[in-house]
């Protein structure tokens, strides 16, 4: 049986986690589930309130902050975005692994206030020149955006490499990084 336990991935853009936390949902179907976070920006076409995201006001965000609601928020432009404990203590309740993929900053929120004791597996790129190739083999984002993604890459990089006792898995081959994954997170 895998620990119930949460699992944060975190690491740089581009560095694929993305791309290994779909191989472990579609491998395992009813094992993980992901959280749904808060935001303060408005919906898009389509989306549900409750499924894409929760949405609040920013007044609505900033008392759920003040009763200690996030394990992590953060601000990105003009609106804040969170994760709540209960999104995490719901999936877990069901039975599910809950994964959250998450950047450095949420990374630090989480360790500082360790209220749901998750499990913590850093991806990190082969080298930065194949976190750059990637980015941009992605096509997704535009030039001003890689750059800025590659200058918070090298900070990534390096407090992940502080952390003492988490997981670290490389990227290069996709299937040998997704093996080792599958095994951390299924080991007794
Ligand atoms: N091992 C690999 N070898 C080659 N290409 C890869 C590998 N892993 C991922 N990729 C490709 O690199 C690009 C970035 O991967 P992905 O989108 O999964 O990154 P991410 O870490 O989730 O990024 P973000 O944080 O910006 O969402 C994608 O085009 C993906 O197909």
């Amino acid at each position: 049986m895998p620990s119930s336990r949460p699992l944060v991935i975190s690491g740089p853009s581009g560095v694929g986690k993305g791309s290994l936390i779909d191989k472990l949902f579609t491998a395992h179907p009813d094992t993980f589930s992901f959280t749904v976070s808060h935001t303060t920006r408005k919906p898009r076409a389509g989306e549900v309130d409750g499924k894409s995201y929760f949405f609040a006001t920013h007044e609505e965000f900033d008392a759920l902050v003040a009763e200690n609601g996030f394990v992590e928020h953060a601000v990105f432009g003009s609106n804040k975005y969170g994760t709540s404990h209960r999104t995490i203590t719901e999936q877990t309740a069901k039975g599910l692994i809950v994964v959250l993929d998450i950047e450095m900053n949420g990374v630090r929120q989480m360790k500082a206030n360790p209220s749901i004791d998750p499990r913590y597996v850093f991806i990190q790129p082969p080298s930065m020149a194949v976190l750059e190739s990637r980015l941009r083999g992605r096509g997704t984002e535009s030039e001003e955006d890689v750059q800025r993604r590659l200058a918070q890459a090298a900070a990534e990089l390096e407090f992940a490499n502080a952390q003492t006792g988490d997981k670290i898995i490389v990227n290069d081959d996709l299937e040998t990084a997704y093996r080792e994954l599958e095994e951390f997170v299924f080991q007794e």
